[in-house]
């Protein structure tokens, strides 16, 4: 049987006194895509240098496609594209010289011509690099990224600074080449993009995981349903408002002030919890029935928002 696409085990790495990655476990397979989801500084960053051999551990295990990226790394290159945050090129270099010239390395590329018109690049082809704007910029270091047909890319928040049409341009692509069996890991910031992509989604803060799981499967709660909440005033009696509903629903304040009723919603529930407000002169606020979504997870894990 084949090694997953990213295996990582204990991964520590430390800047100084500042420990980016504390003991993160992590594991892809082959196919699919994953997306490390974390607000500025959680590390997400660092743990993708790691597996891409840029950075060495300071201790734990990291495999991809069953390699050492550091000391396997001439056997990895190939197999692998990269596309780093911020991207970066020669200023004076066109758009299809750039890609033209990657696409040399590989064995077998794709068709640049394509993937420029596939990533609204086509217009932009003769266009220096220092001239593009900051989406295209990033298309284009995307389309490196992917020009030799790689196995498994790492994207570092390959949608940052795209306006929303570009944005969708990008995850239209990203589907596809899962579709076909490429291994994609991607971090971003935003939820909706994890959401939209990704077959699991690994939340980190402060270096470790907070929680893993398909996007489905994170966004219903412990009870496996939808669940109901709603915002009021910190510090309400919650165990007094699961003596009021049916047995076995329970009521936790997931953040301060918002509170989540666990258990299977239905219109008598929803009707007991604003009549238990009422009773105590509480206006239930943004009160939501459905999943929720990652950011609310976030926010009920570490009680911050994700995009602080
Ligand atoms: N070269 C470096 N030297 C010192 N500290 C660093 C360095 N790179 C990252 N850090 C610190 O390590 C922590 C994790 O950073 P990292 O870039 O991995 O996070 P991130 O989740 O990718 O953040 P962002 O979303 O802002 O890119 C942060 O506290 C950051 O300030």
């Amino acid at each position: 049987m084949s090694a997953p696409a990213v295996e990582i085990t204990g991964l520590v790495k430390s800047y100084g006194s500042t420990r980016a990655v504390d003991d993160l476990d992590l594991r892809m397979e082959r196919g699919s895509l994953l997306a490390l989801l974390g607000p500025n500084g959680a590390g997400k960053t660092t743990t993708v240098e790691v597996c891409e051999g840029f950075l060495r551990p300071d201790s734990g295990t990291v495999r991809v496609l069953g390699l050492d990226p550091v000391r396997e790394s001439a056997e990895l290159r190939p197999r692998v594209g990269i596309m780093p945050q911020g991207g970066g090129a020669y200023p004076g270099v066109r758009a299809d010289e750039m890609l033209r010239l990657v696409a040399s390395c590989a064995a077998t590329p794709l068709d640049p011509a394509w993937l420029l018109d596939v990533l609204g690049l086509a217009a932009v082809r003769r266009t220096p690099f220092k001239r593009l704007s900051g989406g295209q910029q990033q298309r284009l270091s995307l389309a490196c990224a992917l020009v030799g047909r790689p196995e498994l890319v790492f994207l570092d928040e390959p949608t940052a600074g795209m306006d929303p049409q570009a944005r969708h341009l990008v995850w239209d692509l990203l589907s596809a080449l899962r579709r076909d069996g490429v291994s994609v890991l991607l971090t971003t910031h935003l939820m909706e993009e994890a959401e939209a992509l990704a077959d699991t989604v690994v939340i980190v803060d402060h270096g470790k995981v907070v929680v893993s799981g398909a996007p489905q499967s994170l966004t219903v709660d412990e009870s496996g349903t939808a669940g109901l909440r709603f915002k009021a005033r910190t510090r309400l009696d919650t165990a007094l408002l699961a003596a009021a509903l049916p047995e076995g629903y329970a009521v936790r304040e997931s953040a301060p002030g918002t509170y989540v009723v666990v258990g299977a919603v239905d219109p008598q529930v929803v009707s007991t919890v604003t009549a238990w407000c009422a009773q105590q002169g509480v206006l239930p606020e943004e009160l939501q029935v459905g999943k929720r979504t990652l950011e609310e997870v976030f926010l009920e894990l570490t009680g911050r928002e994700l995009r602080a």
